[in-house]
């Protein structure tokens, strides 16, 4: 159930749908610090969203005010059309927020950890354990939680704000510090728990996954939001270059040069470091066709502009997590 937006949703016939999500104008200081300054967001009911940014950005202080366990100094938070601040208890069942791993209780074990945390829920054993094997942790039941790996103790930590089946869940940098493929898995748990139409909330620094996994980013830096899309949307209103490479010596760069110039094909820099030819430009189809003419196409990639050259272009900075 992938949909890209990149507008406040609009139901048909004009009314405009239930929101999971308004923040309006929130504002949080931490004595001399601005942590976040002014900052609104409108998520649909349903949608994967990320919030991005460096570290310091104000990313977790934004989730944590969205949870409803920080509040604001300023601004309006709605989870349901209903404010999470004071603690709201029917918004309590509906939300889902993952722990920070090495939060676990020292000497539990993941079994107990699991069943500990549907406890708060009223749920039993039954509801904890099936949750367990949703997230592959079932041979791990008697390991001590915090013998677990890293990926490992981030599936024990989403399944613990998962077990009460909540319609948002909430994630504070779920992948940071895993290596790729554990990485890779939990993108894949991520993507499933927002098919079954969970809204999906999570702040990361890693560019990449949030191009990946979100359906709308917002991107903050400095306690604001900059920028709020789809990030295909995003990076095609950059027009950014497409960059063209082959393996270096197949083509002269300066005999490639003359033949772009003589096709009239402008705007283009060529550039050859000894190991890759590469070709940026706005117009990649007669480069490639100039490239295959000269029989030049070996090792060819095409890469267009990423999240990362948003960030560069938003902020005319580059992109330090
Ligand atoms: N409890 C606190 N007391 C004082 N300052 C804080 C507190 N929490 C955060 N800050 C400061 O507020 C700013 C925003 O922090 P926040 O943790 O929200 O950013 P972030 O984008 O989540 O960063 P990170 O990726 O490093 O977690 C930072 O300058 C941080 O040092």
């Amino acid at each position: 159930m992938r949909r890209g937006r990149d507008a406040a949703p609009h139901g048909q016939g004009g009314h405009v749908m239930t929101a999971a999500i308004v923040a309006d104008g929130v504002r949080k200081r931490y004595g001399d610090i601005q942590a976040v300054d002014g900052v609104s967001l409108h998520i649909e009911a349903g949608e994967f969203y990320g919030i991005l940014g460096p570290n310091g950005a104000g990313k977790t202080t934004t989730l944590e005010i969205l949870e409803g366990v920080r509040e604001p100094d300023e601004g309006r938070i709605e989870l349901f059309g209903k404010s999470p601040w004071p603690r709201n208890h029917e918004l309590l069942t509906r939300i889902g927020v993952q722990f920070q791993a090495s939060s676990f209780f020292d000497k539990l074990t993941t079994r107990e950890t699991i069943r500990l945390f549907a406890s708060f829920h009223r749920l039993g054993a039954r509801q904890a354990d099936a949750m367990l094997a949703r997230v592959g942790l079932t041979d791990f039941g008697s390991v001590p939680a915090d013998k677990l790996s890293g990926g490992q103790a981030q599936r024990l930590s989403i399944a613990c704000g998962l077990v009460h089946d909540p319609e948002i869940v909430f994630l504070d940098e779920p992948t940071a510090g895993l290596d790729p493929q554990a990485r890779r898995n939990l993108w894949d748990l991520l993507r499933d728990v927002n098919q079954e139409g969970r809204t999906v909330v999570l702040t990361t620094h890693y560019l990449d996954e949030a191009e990946i996994l979100c359906d709308r980013v917002s991107v903050m830096e400095h306690g604001k939001v900059l920028k709020t899309g789809a990030p295909a949307a995003l990076i095609r209103e950059l027009d950014d270059m497409v960059r063209v490479s082959v393996e270096s010596g197949l083509v002269a760069p300066d005999v490639l040069r003359g033949l772009l110039e003589s096709a009239g094909v402008d705007n283009t820099i060529v550039e050859d470091d000894e190991v890759s030819l590469t070709v940026a430009t706005h117009t990649p189809g007669p480069v490639l066709s100039i490239l295959a003419d000269q029989g030049a196409l070996r090792g060819l990639e095409v890469r267009g502009a990423t999240l990362e050259d948003v960030f560069l272009q938003l902020t005319g900075r580059e992109y330090r997590a």
